[in-house]
């Protein structure tokens, strides 16, 4: 299969020096004329995937038209920009979704916006706990690969596996939608508790009832909970809330601290999609009457809503419930 990864920031970048590592050839779209240049003259992503030579199979190019040949398409942008995106790749070619987040003002995941924008094409979604710099430096790695289409994910699977990239295959494309999108916000809810200095435990506590935020709400979208309990949920959880390297939790981080949320997300390049999914999935959650008190937490803090100590006592004295 000839793949095509659409998105050249950190991750769509990672999945191609992953596609390319046994010499295949890989096409590249990116946004940015100078990712372009940099990735096909100098073997380098500076700008988001730095200090990683890239395979020399990998060629980029900012034209949607050179993915017509592919066979197969990752899909690596911005959760707010897939639908734009999609529409303008070519019909009728799977896609696999890499994207994480919720779409605003629609409330859609990622598989129905791509399903609304190219309604021909098959799509499988590819999720769980996955720095792209590790992945890109060929360190082992274990995903969800979730598809309807059980043939469907066996090739995609078969295609992307690599003694160091081990995908798991699910029927469950909603249960792993939600799992991506809902850790991200998470997990700046645990940078928060870094960086004001609230504790391991405050962080342990913030996992737990976050995955129950996140088991709560998509059990009402439909996921089943083996699949939120798997790789794309709670593994990305784990992952994302315990490090740095997560944007999510870089930004949560800085919040604690006391920076103000707009400063923080001025001008940035890179993207941390909890942002944007925090108010979507505040929105879906009281939509559908599911409590996020987590959720609704980091909402208050990103919007400058309130000050963080009484965002802190307003989680703390929520009435005592059964776990
Ligand atoms: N970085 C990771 O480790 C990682 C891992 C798994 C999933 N993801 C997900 O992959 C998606 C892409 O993240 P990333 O880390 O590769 O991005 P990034 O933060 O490294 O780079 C930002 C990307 O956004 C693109 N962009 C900006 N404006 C755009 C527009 N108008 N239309 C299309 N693209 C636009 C840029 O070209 C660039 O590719 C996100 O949903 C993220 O949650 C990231
Ligand atoms: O850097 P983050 O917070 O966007 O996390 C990256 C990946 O989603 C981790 O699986």
């Amino acid at each position: 299969m000839k793949a095509g990864v659409i998105g050249a920031g950190a991750w769509g970048t990672a999945l191609a020096q992953l596609l390319a590592a046994d010499g295949a050839h890989v096409r590249l779209w990116a946004l940015e004329p100078e990712v372009v240049e940099a990735v096909n003259r100098d073997r380098a992503n500076p700008l988001y995937l730095p200090d990683i030579p890239l395979n020399a199979g990998i060629e980029a190019t900012s034209d949607m038209a050179d993915m017509a040949d592919r066979d197969l398409l990752l899909v690596v942008c911005p959760a707010q920009h897939l639908r734009s995106v999609v529409a303008q790749a070519p019909a009728g070619v799977p896609l696999i979704l890499c994207s994480k987040g919720i779409e605003a003002g629609t409330h859609l995941l990622m598989s129905e916006v791509a399903a609304q924008a190219q309604p021909q094409s098959p799509i499988a979604v590819l999720s769980g706990p996955t720095f792209a710099s590790e992945v890109a430096k060929g360190l082992p790695t274990a995903i969800t690969l979730a598809c309807a289409d059980a043939a469907l994910a066996a090739r995609i699977a078969a295609r992307i596996a690599r003694p160091a990239f081990r995908p798991y295959l699910s029927d469950d494309v909603i249960g792993a939608e939600i799992g991506g999108a809902v850790k991200n916000v998470l997990a700046i809810a645990c940078g928060v508790a870094e960086g004001a200095g609230l504790g391991l435990n405050a962080r342990a506590a913030l996992i737990s009832r976050g995955f129950a935020e996140m088991t709560r709400f998509g059990l009402a979208r439909g996921a089943r909970a083996e699949t939120l309990a798997g790789l794309s949920g709670l593994g990305d959880l784990v992952l994302t809330c315990s490090s740095t390297n997560s944007r999510n939790f870089s930004l949560g981080k800085g919040l604690g601290e006391g920076q103000p949320a707009a400063a923080l997300l001025a001008h940035r390049r890179t993207v941390a999609e909890g942002a944007f999914t925090a108010p979507v999935l505040r929105e879906a959650a009281r939509a559908s009457g599911v409590e996020m008190p987590v959720v609704e937490a980091v909402c208050a803090l990103l919007e400058d809503a309130a000050p963080l100590p009484q965002v802190i006592d307003a989680l703390l004295a929520r009435p005592i419930r059964a776990e």
